[in-house]
């Protein structure tokens, strides 16, 4: 039977040093805010925001929300983040995924202060992460490397598999596996014979965007299996881009959708907002 990482275990523990921390830094006179900025109000962005705003208030970081509507223009949103940037009471500006269609995310992202990038997807936290200088760190792969960690995963010297090059998970998470000197590949929608490269794989990580994918036929005995994915199937059940019943036989350790890496993306969220004010 594989061995089942935790995420919210896990998440729980950070947060719980965090608030230390934060508490820490209360008593020498410092302060957290983090703005959240959620525009319309698609239900998965609205049950995140709202659980990043109770994250912050358990770790002790004032959350400031903007909830703008639908209709709003990339204009717009453009103004509040400047203004945003230029407000010394907040410390880091989180502007939930995905935007309505009139809005171009990259544009949004890019007009961020780096020094508030708690998401960590502006242009100079990417450059910092592959040169290896110290910076803000995609909270989901970040939150990924923190589950392999706690759960006593040596990283260093396995053939680590990712599926999926996005810019938020596939590409950051090859920085930070490479970074704990994983042997790192990146499979993708055009990658030939997907399951002969993901059979290699000491650590599979999987954030393909469908639902179930991975069976055990894509998967090496003993492997530890990472799913970043998150859908509702036709029973509107949550479930991940892994057939968790499928695989976990063939796994040596894995992560459940619900309560695996999800939990984490919020930890490291918060991570991010102490760190806007570590020396
Ligand atoms: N600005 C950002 N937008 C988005 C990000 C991000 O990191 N920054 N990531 C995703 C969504 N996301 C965070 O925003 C996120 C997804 C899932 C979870 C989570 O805890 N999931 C739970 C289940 C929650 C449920 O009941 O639906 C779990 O897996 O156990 C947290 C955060 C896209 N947008």
């Amino acid at each position: 039977m594989a061995q089942l990482i935790d995420g919210k275990a896990i998440s729980q523990q950070i947060k719980d040093e965090l608030k230390a921390e934060v508490e820490a830094l209360k008593n020498d006179g410092t302060d957290i805010c983090l703005a959240v900025i959620q525009v319309g109000d698609d239900p998965a962005s609205s049950v995140y925001v709202r659980n990043k705003k109770r994250a912050c208030a358990y770790i002790g970081v004032e959350s400031r929300a903007y909830e703008l509507p639908e209709d709003t223009t990339e204009e717009q949103l453009v103004e509040l983040v400047k203004e945003l940037n230029a407000d010394d009471t907040v410390n880091g500006i989180l502007v939930q995924l995905p935007l309505p269609a009139q809005i171009d995310e990259d544009k949004i992202i890019r007009t961020i202060s780096a020094d508030k990038d708690v998401d960590g997807f502006h242009p100079e936290s990417v450059g910092k992460l592959w040169i290896g200088e110290k910076g803000f760190l995609s909270c989901t792969p970040a939150g990924v490397i923190q589950l392999l960690k706690r759960s006593g995963i040596e990283i260093a010297g396995k053939e680590c598999v990712i599926i999926g090059r996005s810019n938020i998970v596939g590409k950051p998470m090859a920085a930070l596996l490479l970074r704990e000197n994983g042997t790192v590949t990146i499979a993708h929608s055009r990658t030939k014979n997907l399951a002969d490269v993901t059979r290699r794989a000491d650590i599979l990580i999987v954030a393909i965007g469908k639902e179930r994918f991975i069976t055990s036929d894509y998967v090496k005995e003993g492997a530890v299996v990472i799913d970043v994915g998150m859908h509702r199937d036709a029973e509107n059940h949550l479930c991940g881009d892994v057939d968790f019943a499928d695989v976990e036989p063939v796994a040596s350790a894995i992560t459940p959708v619900p309560g695996g890496v999800g939990p984490m993306t919020i930890a490291m969220l918060m991570n991010n907002c102490v760190e806007t004010v570590r020396s």
